[in-house]
Formats: structure tokens, C-alpha cells, sequence
């Protein structure tokens, strides 16, 4: 166990104001500025606080309690979404440029903001049914459904589906532009039978692939680099299983067999999307292990 530090134990922070630091009265230190000064940057100008603050629109009126924090825990996603996508992108190029390092530690980044993810189901969670449905039909017809940015990552990750270009109802012309972007782009299981392939293993039809797989898996010694990317693609892989596992539980315990606002057959729908995988060849070579 390690003790907690109070204020006065940490070494440069005596207790009182901090010398030199905007708004404690210090005049003494002017040759640095800690953003406060002019028209300088601010936290809340850097950050856009404004826009980011005045964001939470609700649809009810009188205003539902719950609401505030639906809409909440929905833009925290789509935030942590871009920066999904951002690594994924990034982790894709790494394995196309042969940085394949660089790929991994993008990838262990992605795994532990998707654990982020699955947590937070628990803070919606606290939500009890009979207070979502004090604003539930207010949605209708939107939903998870429609959200451009989580089927990116399905299709980014190597799960193209292209039947759900038609099947989206109110995408704007740029989202729908960016998913058909999307299914052109290469994925990350491009990038990573390309890296594969650079590693001199054959890597051109899917059973030349397999063969490959294993034998990476078997000598480790030779391909450590490979087998530890196919892993944290892996990590990837499961923790997107695992959400869609605890979002349809949550989905359960919310509307039960209810239909969905955006026309599925709500928690059937959801438990038939249970079994994919973004690579699932990963998956197939444990057998032949
Ligand atoms: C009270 C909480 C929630 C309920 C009852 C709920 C319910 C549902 C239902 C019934 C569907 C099927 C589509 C339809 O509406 O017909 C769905 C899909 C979806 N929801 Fe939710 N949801 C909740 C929270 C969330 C949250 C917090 C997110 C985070 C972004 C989310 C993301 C999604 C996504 C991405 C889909 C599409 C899944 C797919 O097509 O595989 N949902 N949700
Ligand atoms: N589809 C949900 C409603 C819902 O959760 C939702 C509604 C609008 C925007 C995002 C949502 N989140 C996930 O589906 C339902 O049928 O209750």
C-alpha cells in the first residue's frame, strides 16, 4: 500500500499559493506567463467550453432529470469514438510504413480507452427504467443505430458491411461520405496481413494466411513483433465483443423485449451482432494451436 502524499509532503508544493502562479497575488515573475495574460490562451478557450458546455440540449420539457445525463454519456463516446479512430487510423498507416512497434503501442492505447467504455455502462446504468421513459419516446426514431462514428470503427477495424449504408436512415451527406470512404480505405487487418506478407511469410490467399498465423504463433523467438501485434489487435477485437455484451445487458434491463426507437427489434437485434469478430481468423488459429 503507498501512502497518499498530503499537500505539504510533495516535494515543490509547499501548502499556500504556488510562487509565480496566475491569480495568487504574485508579482515577483513576469518573464513567464501561465496563459492568464490578454487575449493569450485560456483553458477554456483552448478546450472551447463554450461550444463543448452549451452542447446538452434536451428534448424534454419540464426537463427530465436523466436526461442531462443521457446526452452526456452518449457525446463522452462520441469524443472517445474520434480518438478511436484517430489510433486506428494511425495504426493502420504504422503497419503499412513497417512500424510495427508503433502500431502495438497504438493499438494497447485503444484497448484501454474501449475498457473506458465498457465501464461507463455502469454510470447509464444507474438510470432506472421507469426514469428513461420519463423522456424515451422524445427519441424516437433516433438511436445508437445512427451513429456514423461507431460503424466507422466496425469498418476501419475490418468489419465492412456495406448493407448498412442503406440501411442508416438520417445520416447527414458527410457521414454517409465518410463511411463510403471507409469501405474503400484499408482497414487494420490490411494492414496487417501487409505486415505479415513484409515479414517474408506468405500472406496471399486466406489459407496461406492461417498456415502463416501459426507458424508466427509457434515461434515466437522469430516473429515475437508479429505475434505481439496479432495480440493487441486482438485486445481490440475483444474489448469492441465486450461492449457490445454489456450494452445489450444494459439494453435488457432498460426496455427488456421493448422495440427500439430506431426500428429494430431492440435486444434480439443486439444479441445477433454478439458473434462477430474483426479478425477472425485470430480467433480460428487457437484451435490449431
Ligand atoms: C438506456 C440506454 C440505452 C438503450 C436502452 C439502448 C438501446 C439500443 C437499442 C434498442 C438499439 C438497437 C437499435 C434500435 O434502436 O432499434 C441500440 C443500438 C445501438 N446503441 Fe444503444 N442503447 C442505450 C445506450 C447506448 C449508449 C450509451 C451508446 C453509446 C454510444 C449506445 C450505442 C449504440 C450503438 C452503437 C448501437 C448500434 C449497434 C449495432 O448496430 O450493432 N447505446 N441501442
Ligand atoms: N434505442 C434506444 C434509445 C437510445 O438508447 C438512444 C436514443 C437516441 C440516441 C442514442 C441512443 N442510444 C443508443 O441506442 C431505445 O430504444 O430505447
Amino acid at each position: 500500500m503507498t501512502k497518499e502524499p498530503s499537500a505539504d509532503s510533495v516535494v515543490g508544493c509547499p501548502a499556500g499559493p504556488l510562487p509565480g502562479s496566475p491569480d495568487f497575488g504574485d508579482q515577483t515573475v513576469t518573464s513567464h506567463h501561465f496563459g492568464e495574460e490578454g487575449a493569450k490562451l485560456t483553458y477554456g478557450s483552448y478546450l472551447r467550453l463554450e461550444q463543448l458546455l452549451t452542447a446538452q440540449v434536451l428534448e424534454s420539457d419540464p426537463p427530465a432529470h436523466d436526461e442531462l445525463l443521457f446526452i452526456t454519456i452518449h457525446q463522452v463516446y462520441e469524443l472517445w469514438f474520434k480518438q478511436l479512430l484517430h489510433e486506428v487510423d494511425a495504426a493502420t498507416g504504422a503497419m503499412f510504413g513497417g512500424r510495427l512497434w508503433w502500431a502495438k503501442h497504438l493499438l494497447k492505447r485503444v484497448a484501454v480507452i474501449e475498457d473506458v467504455l465498457i465501464r461507463q455502462i455502469a454510470v447509464l446504468e444507474t438510470m432506472t427504467p421507469q426514469d428513461f421513459l420519463v423522456f424515451r419516446e422524445l427519441l424516437s426514431p433516433a438511436s445508437g443505430f445512427q451513429s456514423a462514428q461507431f460503424r466507422e470503427l466496425e469498418f476501419a477495424s475490418g468489419a465492412k458491411d456495406p448493407t448498412y449504408l442503406k440501411r442508416f436512415r438520417g445520416l447527414t451527406e458527410a457521414e454517409q461520405q465518410r463511411l463510403a470512404d471507409r469501405l474503400r480505405a484499408p482497414s487494420l487487418w490490411d494492414g496487417f496481413v501487409h505486415a505479415v506478407g513484409a515479414s517474408g511469410l506468405p500472406a496471399a490467399t486466406g489459407e496461406e494466411l492461417s498456415d502463416s498465423l501459426v507458424a508466427v504463433a509457434r515461434d515466437r523467438d522469430k516473429y515475437g513483433e508479429l505475434w505481439e501485434l496479432a495480440e493487441a489487435l486482438l485486445d481490440h477485437d475483444e474489448a469492441a465483443a465486450l461492449w457490445r455484451a454489456r450494452h445489450v445487458t444494459m439494453v435488457e434491463r432498460q426496455i427488456g423485449t421493448k422495440s427500439g426507437t430506431g426500428g429494430s427489434t431492440g435486444a434480439p437485434y443486439l444479441r445477433s451482432r454478439l458473434g462477430l469478430h474483426y479478425f477472425p481468423l485470430l480467433w480460428e488459429i487457437r484451435s490449431s494451436l
